[in-house]
């Protein structure tokens, strides 16, 4: 049993009741995860092990648990998937939300489980309810894989899935051991290959843990039966791994949700700022008609404050008229490059979630923060085999497949890669009639092929790449072949401030820092640097052509 204080019991929410929280619980640390694995993975029971260990369930709800339904498949224990059951009525009911969040705590930290069903429809839950998590746990089903020998392709498309959301953090936990005979060799020989698919899909942050969420071993509580694993158990493990650096950092951006006009005198904008800080005086854009103004207030139910950042919802008042309607955004004037991408063509990684496959030539409803297009899918540029992790060409995407796609729309959105900012990046793809959600898409950029692949350093001081670590590191290869002194940062734990002095020491020793994280236009120009290396569509080069591209021109 978990010595861990209780500071709050778990609660099946709402969304209302889930911001409600967030609100009241925005200063305590707070660790976001998701959890996803295939049919009878054990993933309820992992969840309910945790929330029962972690002394986070009621006991009047334990007991009628532990009453009404003894699992006898479990051989008599407290089948606690159970303890999940109520949410996934909830959801079959289907009527408010897609994903059902779950929180409990520890003395150490707060934690919300976006909580997610094992049928076929994990992806779609994946892929929307995961955005915004710290971590991923993927189960493995440790006697599924010692029968098949390899991880399952469902294994390998949630971890994918996990790199492609940009979940920091991913964790496998190896459950069922104790049907694995708590065999280390057993765990090894699951974790080398998970590890192994981890790099191939550049994530950096992984870890294995056997578990079995049935008999209790290493959810909480240390096992007993695996004295040889000396590592954390999965408690201590969310308890303790880097919480992600708020992306506070960047350009404004607000995307206005709501007109308000209470009388002649007041005209406000409520909305929720998506990235970076709106503060009272600042110059600011409205798209799509490009006019300037000022901020004159910020307005809150609590009262006017100096200044909003991601993800606070507030009013805002203009001081000057602009014509604004909902789906339109403001952003921080200025130049640019510091700018949304704002077209009608754009590409996005698209993770189909339907029964009916995406097809070239169809329209779907594309939502994109407040606002709602018509997105015609103009081509499909390749599918993610998520076995070999190849690319190969189609004309459809079947459910669960992930590909990427090149859309066109009836309005034009006002977007950042989702690289660059999580919430400017997401669209969640719709059918026009049912309403179904049936898709959920990455934006990369526009859709124009005009924008040849290229990496161009011109005086070659500084590299900055874009949010992949392998690309950084190919750079860096690139550059080691030209004699170039080049360092590769890998900068994900630390504060953007950090990584600028960091860089500015480097370049100031004359070597070429290569950074792994998207700097923002702004502190691109408070850095002066003398060249900037942009990758654009880098993944399509290969290496020979990668290596031709790349300018350096002293
Ligand atoms: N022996 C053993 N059985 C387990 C373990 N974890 C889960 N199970 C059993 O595996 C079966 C599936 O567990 P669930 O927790 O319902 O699996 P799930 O992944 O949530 O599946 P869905 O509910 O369909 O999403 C149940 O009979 C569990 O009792 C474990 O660590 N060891």
């Amino acid at each position: 049993m978990s010595t861990h204080v209780v500071t709050s019991h778990n609660v099946v929410g709402t969304v209302s009741e889930f911001d409600t929280f967030l609100d009241a619980h925005l200063e305590q640390e707070m660790l976001r995860f998701t959890t996803a694995g295939s049919v009878d993975d054990g993933k309820s029971t992992l969840i309910g092990r945790l929330l029962h260990d972690t002394k986070s369930v009621y006991e009047d709800q334990l007991a009628a648990v532990k009453q009404s339904r003894v699992n006898r498949a479990s051989g008599g224990h407290v089948d606690f998937s159970l303890l999940t059951d109520g949410l996934k009525a909830e959801r079959e009911q289907g009527i408010t939300i897609d994903v059902a969040y779950r929180y409990f705590s520890t003395s150490r930290r707060k934690f919300i489980i976006a909580d997610t069903p094992g049928h076929e429809q994990y992806t779609r839950n994946m892929a929307t309810g995961a955005s915004t998590a710290d971590v991923a746990i993927v189960l493995i089903d440790a006697k599924a894989f010692l029968k098949q020998g390899s991880l399952l392709p469902q294994s390998r498309r949630h971890t994918y899935i996990a790199s492609l959301l940009g979940i920091p953090h991913v964790v496998a936990a190896v459950n069922k051991m104790d049907l694995a005979e708590y065999s280390q060799k057993n765990f090894e020989t699951i974790r080398d290959e998970f590890y192994a698919l981890a790099k191939k899909l550049g994530l950096k942050s992984v870890e294995a843990i056997p578990v079995s969420a049935l008999e209790g071993d290493n959810v909480v509580t240390p096992s007993v039966a695996m004295p040889w694993y000396k590592g954390p158990t999965l408690l201590e493990y969310l308890e303790t791994v880097p919480l992600r650096v708020h992306e506070v950092a960047g350009p404004m951006r607000f995307p206005v949700q709501l007109v308000l006009r209470p009388d002649a005198n007041f005209r406000g904008f409520a909305g929720q700022v998506s990235r970076g800080i709106l503060r009272t005086g600042d110059r600011v854009m409205a798209l799509p008609s490009r006019r300037e103004t000022f901020v004159r207030n910020i307005v809150t139910y609590d009262g006017p404050l100096d200044a909003a950042a991601f993800p606070q919802s507030v009013t805002v008042e203009l001081e000057d008229e602009i014509d604004l309607s909902r789906g339109e955004m403001l952003v921080a004037a200025g130049s640019a490059a510091t700018h949304p991408q704002v077209s009608t063509r754009f590409r996005a990684m698209v993770v189909w979630m339907h029964e009916e496959p995406l097809a070239v030539g169809r329209t779907y409803l594309a939502k994109h923060t407040t606002r709602t297009v018509r997105a015609t899918v103009r081509a499909i540029q390749y599918k993610v085999d998520v076995s070999s992790l190849s690319e190969g060409s189609t004309d459809s995407l079947a459910m669960n497949e992930i590909g990427e796609v090149a859309f066109e729309s009836n309005l034009p959105l006002f977007f950042d890669a989702y690289q660059a900012n999580r919430m400017m990046g997401s669209v969640i793809l719709i059918d026009a009639v049912t309403n179904a959600t049936v898709g959920a898409a990455m934006l990369i950029g526009l859709a124009d092929t005009s924008q040849a692949p290229s990496i161009r350093i011109e005086r070659a001081t500084l590299a900055i790449v874009s949010g992949r670590s392998d690309l950084a590191a190919r750079v860096k290869d690139a550059l080691d072949v030209r004699g170039e002194r080049a360092v590769l940062i890998d900068d994900e734990f630390i504060p953007e401030s950090s990584v600028v002095a960091v860089v500015r020491a480097l370049q100031l020793a004359g070597v070429t820092a290569i950074t792994a994280r998207v700097l923002d236009a702004e502190t691109l120009a408070a850095l002066e640097v003398f060249a900037i290396a942009v990758v654009i569509q880098a993944d399509e080069l290969d290496d020979e052509a990668l290596l031709a591209s790349l300018e350096v021109q002293r």
